[in-house]
């Protein structure tokens, strides 16, 4: 057996430290050996431009990327929604193991829910894919909420209630959970409101594409449901031209069933198994327009598939005027 360490590339920040130590001790149990985590810093870590100036997908990934092209890690675990739709030829996606929670949270002062803010309460968050749909929301449903620009990690978004600056922010539930801090959330979002980034709540494993015997041990962390669901959602927003700045949601899980669930019902289990939705949504930040739009089919069983079912899906939304909501294009 081969005792040797398996270098684990890492970013500093306590959720990627966090979503590699469980990663690690995954791979430990499925291969055997010894995993160290190597830190590597990476630019989006040092800067303090808002992430928008600073522009473009995956300012997380490069560094790690890096490094793995340099041989100076064997693997290295990336949340799959900051990953750029574009896979580079050396490199592959050994495993995508079974996704969190993929929904939107919100942490709000006082245990309040979204439709428990008062007038005019400010909303915090960074991103135009969850200020789009908040912000629709909102104006359907009579709540009258302001959406507010901030950036930084967990701990620093949450300070922003805790100080009582903000009335609100909203996270990723798997983000919160993976640090541990499940037990702040006062509210869960129901993907009908707000439809998360595509990839949201699914890890990444990813190694040099040379590595053969390490891409064959990892695989069998893969969960093909949740590999077929980002494939989908993932290629519906490289679809769309979108970078992960933009105010595109994507979400494939199960259909919702035709008839009530039984335990151990055949006819149900097969449908569970057979069926995948996929949701698009995109908007303009002020929440006026939305296009959402959802499709229903077989499971894809084959990459190309899950490829077909994401572009099938943008085509029918760039159709529906999609790409003029999307404003400045990142490239
Ligand atoms: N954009 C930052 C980011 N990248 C991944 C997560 C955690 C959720 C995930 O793994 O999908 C978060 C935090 C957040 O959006 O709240």
């Amino acid at each position: 057996m081969n005792d040797k360490p398996l270098r684990l590339g890492t970013r500093r920040s306590k959720l990627a430290m966090a979503q590699s130590g469980q990663v690690a001790d995954a791979v430990r149990r499925v291969t055997g050996r010894p995993v160290e985590l190597v830190e590597i810093t990476t630019y989006g870590d040092v800067s303090r431009a808002h992430l928008a100036q600073i522009g473009g997908t995956g300012v997380f990934v490069t560094a790690l990327r890096d490094a793995l092209l340099r041989g100076e890690v064997d693997f290295a675990v990336h949340s799959l929604k900051d990953l750029p739709t574009a896979q580079p030829e050396e490199l592959v996606l050994a495993a995508v193991p079974v996704r969190e929670d993929p929904r939107d949270v919100i942490v709000a002062r006082d245990g309040l829910k979204l439709t428990d803010l008062p007038r005019g309460a400010r909303i915090g968050t960074g991103s135009p894919r969850r200020m789009a749909q908040l912000n629709a929301y909102a104006r359907g449903h009579g709540l009258d909420i302001e959406t507010v620009p901030i950036r930084g990690n967990v701990d620093t978004r949450i300070g922003y209630v805790r100080s009582g600056e903000l009335d609100a922010v909203v996270l990723a539930a798997a983000g919160l959970n993976r640090i541990g801090r499940g037990d702040d959330v006062t509210d869960f979002l129901p993907v009908d409101t707000v439809l998360p980034a595509p990839g949201q709540g699914a890890l990444a494993i990813e190694c040099a594409a040379g590595n053969a015997d390490l891409i064959a041990a990892l695989a069998e962390l893969d969960d093909p449901f949740t590999r077929a669901a980002v494939t989908a959602e993932r290629s519906l927003l490289a679809a769309l031209e979108a970078g992960c700045s933009a105010p595109v949601g994507a979400l494939a899980d199960l259909p919702p069933l035709s008839a009530p669930l039984e335990r151990g019902d055949p006819q149900a289990d097969r449908q569970i198994v057979k069926e995948m939705r996929l949701r698009g949504v995109v908007g303009t930040t002020d929440g006026t327009t939305l296009v959402q739009l959802s499709t229903t089919g077989p499971v894809p069983q084959t990459h190309d598939r899950a490829v077909a079912l994401g572009r099938g899906l943008a085509a029918e939304m760039l159709a529906q005027g999609a790409a003029g909501l999307m404003g400045e294009r990142a490239h």
